[in-house]
């Protein structure tokens, strides 16, 4: 049997699914693997499920001569942990689990664009603290979310899954960013530059995969174009965003709010972005519901099995 390292805890279906196929080795340690660990899984094991969070970057694969490792299958769409080029010239495949992180990540962008545009999390501190002296007419008074102009910038899988709950459920008109124009079931207008989308929308939501093109795309100038009323979402990768140019257009009142659920340097979330009231901060949690982090092992699973049986990975990137 191939030797298997799954970096993380999993759920027990998913490694009760493993374990009929390979012999594996779970890392019981919820933290990103370390420098010396990242080298030597590549080292001692034929395969190995890595996540968010263990960078296997073009130095680890230059430290690692001939290694035994052939297949990385990432547990999670974005891969922009992993350095893909790298990997491949040292002869090791890479596979993620697109698809199965869709709907919840969408739902999670909703949840950002309410409780921003509403103030929710401002609220739910206010009556927690005991300081809600009740409600009256002036109380709060938040961007009412139906009818208005989201703009989607990355109209890939989340992208239109985002697009799709605000245009079906909120009546919202759709403007997009994307390298290509994309065929939707509903009316997107496709805006040329992101700068321009950004000044025609009310809520401008990330939704680009991470990595070197997407690097600060959201950055001074973005929320300089944006409108003072408009909040700014990111469910993508927290590195497309320059966060020093969030906090500064935040605290000078030059964007309304932000529903953040990722982070440029996480899990560190800068202090200036955390006594801002006008943010909402989530821990990452896009994909965090059993049933679906269950999907995504079992998605990461056949990718494994696939290549055992001399395949290509259905989800090799
Ligand atoms: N918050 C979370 O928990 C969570 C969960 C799942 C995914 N994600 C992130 O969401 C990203 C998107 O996932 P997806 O399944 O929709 O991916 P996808 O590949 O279906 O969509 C990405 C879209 O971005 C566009 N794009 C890619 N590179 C670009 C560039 N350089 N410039 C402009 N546009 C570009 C693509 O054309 C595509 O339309 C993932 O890569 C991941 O980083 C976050
Ligand atoms: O890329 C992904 O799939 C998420 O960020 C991890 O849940």
């Amino acid at each position: 049997m191939k030797r298997l390292l799954i970096t993380r805890p999993l759920p027990d279906a998913v490694v009760a699914a493993a374990r009929d196929a390979f012999h594996v080795t779970v890392r019981l340690n919820n933290l990103p693997m370390q420098s010396d660990e990242l080298r030597d899984a590549l080292r001692n094991f034929d395969l190995v499920l890595p996540t968010l969070g263990d960078v296997f970057d073009a130095g680890v694969f230059a430290d690692v001569d001939t290694p035994r490792c052939k297949l990385l299958a990432n547990f999670g769409v974005g891969y922009n942990h992993i350095d893909v080029a790298a990997a491949k010239a040292a002869g090791i495949a890479v596979s993620n689990t697109p698809g199965a992180v869709t709907d919840a990540t969408a739902d999670v962008a909703l949840t950002l664009i309410l409780m921003s545009a509403r103030r929710a999390g401002e609220g739910e501190r206010l009556v927690r603290s005991g300081g809600w002296k009740g409600w009256h007419p002036t109380q709060m008074l938040g961007l009412h979310v139906t009818g208005k102009t989201v703009g989607i910038v990355g109209m890939g899988r989340i992208g239109q899954a985002i697009a799709a709950r605000c245009h079906y459920g909120f009546n919202m008109p759709v403007k997009y960013w994307n390298r290509s124009a994309k065929d939707l079931p509903f009316e997107a207008t496709r805006v040329e530059r992101l700068a321009d989308l950004a000044g025609q929308v009310d809520v401008l939501v990330a939704a680009v995969p991470g990595g070197a093109q997407t690097h600060h795309l959201f950055d001074a100038d973005i929320f300089e174009a944006m409108q003072s009323h408009a909040h700014f979402i990111n469910i993508s990768r927290g590195e497309v965003v320059d966060e020093a140019a969030l906090v500064a257009a935040l605290q000078a009142g030059k964007i309304a709010g932000a529903g953040l659920d990722v982070y440029e340097f996480e899990p560190r979330v800068p202090e200036a972005l955390r006594k801002l009231n006008t943010v909402t901060l989530l821990p990452h949690l896009g994909t965090a519901a059993l049933e679906v982090r269950s999907q995504m092992g079992m998605m990461a699973v056949d990718n494994l099995l696939a290549f055992e049986r001399g395949e290509t990975p259905p989800n090799q990137v």
